[in-house]
């Protein structure tokens, strides 16, 4: 919900803003001379923030060098080093993007009979003269800063005054420039009218220009209102309601993704806030800002929870190395630099992947039930002795009869300790037995007669023959290679048909010579959690999550059990054989059953036309996903009946080129070849998905890889090869038609796949 004042200034590029006229009736605010006055004084702002940066980053640089000679022990100095090192680079990053982008006026107070307004400069990072020094620009992600994504003016929680800042596109190497700002007046009660004297600016002509701003407030105050009347919210469909945030929504799009710090919206905002201890999933459209919220998420957490996490690490999951090459500099453009950011393949990675399944092997390696016959072939391993241990001791020897041995060995079971842990339970209930003979006899025992038992022959004999020690490669081996092993782990779990599609067709002679396929590491990896609990993470952020199967959510459940997650993702984009049908179920699988799952379903990229397009397949996908809207109302989407799809990708790509922004051509996968080859024989240079030639302006792209992925301008070829070359092939079309930012060419040689033909 916003209301706003606008009070833009028609400057060149200021992130698309120009000066709009008041609406009719409302009395014109002499703004033109005035707003040069502030843009003055702001730009005088940000020369102070630059130099106290400028500052910052070179006494950084000289602590690095005097950090390095620190003596002391090497621990120590090696840490001050990192730390400094790190923070040097901080600091380094992105030297020439705008400081700030906003500013926070609250509310009047007064303080021993001063009259006082508290001001605040919104910024990526805290900027001040000196570390103890009151900053000149607070972080965004500061308490404080909270008001500046939330406030409105129905609940404008202290604010009198929210200023966005505009500026020119920025880009490496060319310096900032303030070019427009907006203020939003939410103090009613006072008019609007504080924000001259604390700007120094009070004037003879301040009375005139506060009854304008407190005319606007009350106006959209009562617009405000009707909106929840009518339980709409202040953007209703009709765009973003401040012209600097739908410039930056609307910019177009280059290179890799960017921060949202400017303009992260307040049901963004709740989710990126959300406490360390709270795991929460997003239902989000395509487009709705999941990928962004759960990095800016990251960020947050990391900067309000900075001991817990650096002690217990933060993690990001993506899809795949294209997506995870396009998000990589959101997190340290937000000075997070060091965030691990894998795909789960990476979390799970023992071996090189030197095997590929089959499809029908792979889809039931992914079940949940694939966890329950690992567990019983590790488990197999445990077995009651056939005898009866004997101890010698001295003079004495004690004894232990095969019934008491099979019953600890039952109660070690039933604690459902991890294996490995479980081997040593055995030996210590083995040698309390032992002892309690002994002390009857002998009187106490101490804790080295107790450990000397514990090892003796007998005892190692018996964990070797009741617990042996278990390799996770030897447990999976043995249950892929053996037909034995597999029929007694996987009874009334697969049947007879499943357990051959499982088998090795060539079993390695032993576990050290088998060569292992991608799924076959999510085996191994629950093997080695139910041997070993593995080290978890503080928070996991899990993007992209309704592909995941249920191996792969244990794995990661396994690393944040006593973490908390973010979950994110969309039903409708689900493509994967094992993809979830319910998010409840999705997080069960991931150990955070009782997460709230938050929908977010206003899109920021994708157009309304080509939403309108995408819409339309959501009915036959058969999942329950509430439907997405369009913040964006410019775009263009242009459906063609083509008869040469190579001259008619050639022209559509040249069309495309004579504009602004990245081009994407996405074709089924088996034709990428075929489109590549017509595109250069055009004369047209293309990058592909892994990133070669990625100077080119036009990237090449199999519809399997664009999850998560946006582009100006999208072409696509043939949707109904598209559709078609896969089991959930209409998933992937929603997916495909969603990636385009601005302008959005289908073409098609073949009937159009019937959802979309209405
Ligand atoms: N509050 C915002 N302000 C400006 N841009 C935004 C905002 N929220 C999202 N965006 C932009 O919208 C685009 C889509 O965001 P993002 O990729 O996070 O969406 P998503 O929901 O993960 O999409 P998908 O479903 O395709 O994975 C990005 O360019 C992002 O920067």
């Amino acid at each position: 919900m916003t209301s706003h004042v606008q009070h833009t200034h028609g400057t060149r590029e200021a992130g698309g803003l120009d000066h709009k006229p008041p609406p009719e009736g409302e009395p014109a605010p002499e703004n033109a001379p005035r707003l040069e006055d502030e843009l003055a004084l702001e730009r005088a702002y940000a020369a102070v923030c630059r130099a106290a940066m400028t500052r910052r980053v070179d006494d950084a640089g000289d602590q690095v060098v005097a950090g390095e000679d620190v003596s002391g022990d090497g621990a120590s100095a090696e840490a001050l080093g990192r730390y400094l090192r790190t923070r040097a680079r901080q600091l380094a990053q992105e030297p020439d993007r705008p400081l700030f982008f906003g500013r926070l006026d609250f509310e009047d107070s007064e303080e021993a009979g001063e009259h006082r307004r508290q001001r605040y400069y919104v910024g990526r990072r805290r900027v001040a003269e000196h570390p103890a020094a009151p900053p000149l620009v607070i972080d965004w992600r500061a308490p404080v800063s909270r008001a500046y994504y939330r406030a409105s003016a129905l609940e404008p929680g202290g604010v009198a005054v929210r200023r966005r800042f505009g500026w020119a596109p920025w880009s490496h190497g060319s310096p900032e420039e303030l070019t427009g700002l907006e203020d939003e007046y939410l103090d009613h009660s006072r008019g609007g009218g504080g924000a001259d004297a604390a700007d120094g600016a009070a004037s003879a002509d301040g009375r005139e220009r506060r009854e304008y701003r407190a005319h606007r407030a009350r106006r959209t105050r009562r617009d405000e209102e009707k909106d929840a009347e009518a339980g709409r919210d202040g953007e209703g469909g009709g765009g973003a309601a401040s012209a600097i945030v739908a410039a930056e929504i609307e910019r177009p799009r280059l290179g890799p993704m960017r921060d949202i710090v400017a303009t992260i919206q307040p049901e963004q905002d709740e989710l990126v806030r959300s406490g360390l201890n709270t795991s929460v999933c997003v239902q989000g459209a395509p487009g709705s800002g999941k990928t962004a919220v759960g990095l800016h998420r990251a960020a947050y957490l990391l900067y309000t929870f900075p001991e817990r996490l650096q002690r217990a690490g933060l993690l990001v999951i993506g899809p795949n190395r294209t997506f995870l090459r396009y998000i990589s500099e959101v997190l340290p453009s937000l000075g997070e630099i060091d965030i691990a950011q894998l795909t789960v393949g990476d979390v799970v990675a023992r071996h090189p992947v030197r095997r590929v399944d089959t499809e029908a092997a792979a889809v039931l390696k992914h079940s949940h039930r694939m966890a329950t016959a690992l567990e019983r072939a590790l488990y197999a391993r445990v077995g009651y002795p056939a005898d009866s241990i004997a101890v010698p001791d001295g003079s004495y020897r004690w004894r232990v009869g095969a019934p008491d041995l099979a019953r600890v060995v039952d109660e070690v079971r039933g604690t459902g300790v991890p294996y490995g842990i479980g081997r040593e339970h055995l030996r210590s209930r083995v040698v309390t037995l032992i002892r309690q003979q002994a002390e009857r006899r002998a009187g106490p025992k101490s804790v080295t007669w107790a450990r000397r038992i514990g090892r003796s022959k007998p005892v190692a004999a018996l964990l070797e023959t009741a617990w042996p020690v278990a390799r996770p490669e030897e447990v999976v081996a043995v249950l892929l290679s053996d037909p034995a092993a597999m029929e007694a782990a996987a009874d009334g779990v697969f049947d007879d048909a499943e357990q051959r599609a499982l088998r090795w067709a060539a079993p390695p002679r032993s576990a050290k010579s088998a060569t292992w396929s991608a799924e076959d590491m999510l085996l191994l990896d629950e093997v080695a959690g139910l041997i070993e609990r593995p080290g978890g993470y503080g928070h996991v952020v899990v993007d992209e999550a309704q592909d995941l199967s249920p191996m792969q959510c244990r794995a990661i459940a396994r690393r944040s059990a006593f973490g908390s997650l973010t979950v994110l993702g969309d039903l409708a984009q689900a493509t994967a054989p094992w993809s979830a049908g319910s998010w409840r179920e999705q997080l069960t699988h991931l150990g955070k059953a009782q997460a709230p799952v938050v929908p977010l379903t206003t899109g920021f990229r994708v157009p309304a036309a080509v939403m309108e397009l995408a819409n339309r397949l959501v009915g036959a996908l058969g999942v329950d996903v509430p439907p997405a809207r369009s913040l964006r109302r410019d775009g263009e989407l242009a459906v063609s009946a083509v008869d040469d799809m190579a001259s008619a990708t050639v022209s559509a790509v040249r069309a495309a080129l004579d504009r602004e922004g990245s081009v994407a051509v996405i074709t089924a996968d088996h034709a990428v070849a075929a489109t590549s080859a017509a595109l250069r024989t055009a004369g047209i240079g293309t990058a592909s998905a892994d990133g070669v030639g990625a100077a080119a302006r036009v990237t090449v792209l199999p519809a399997t890889v664009v999850k998560g992925l946006e582009y100006d301008h999208v072409v696509v070829v043939e949707p109904a090869a598209i559709a078609e070359s896969e089991p959930r092939g209409l998933h992937r079309l929603y997916v495909v038609l969603t990636r385009a930012v601005s302008r959005l060419d289908v073409l098609h040689t073949r009937p159009l796949p019937e959802p979309l033909a209405v």
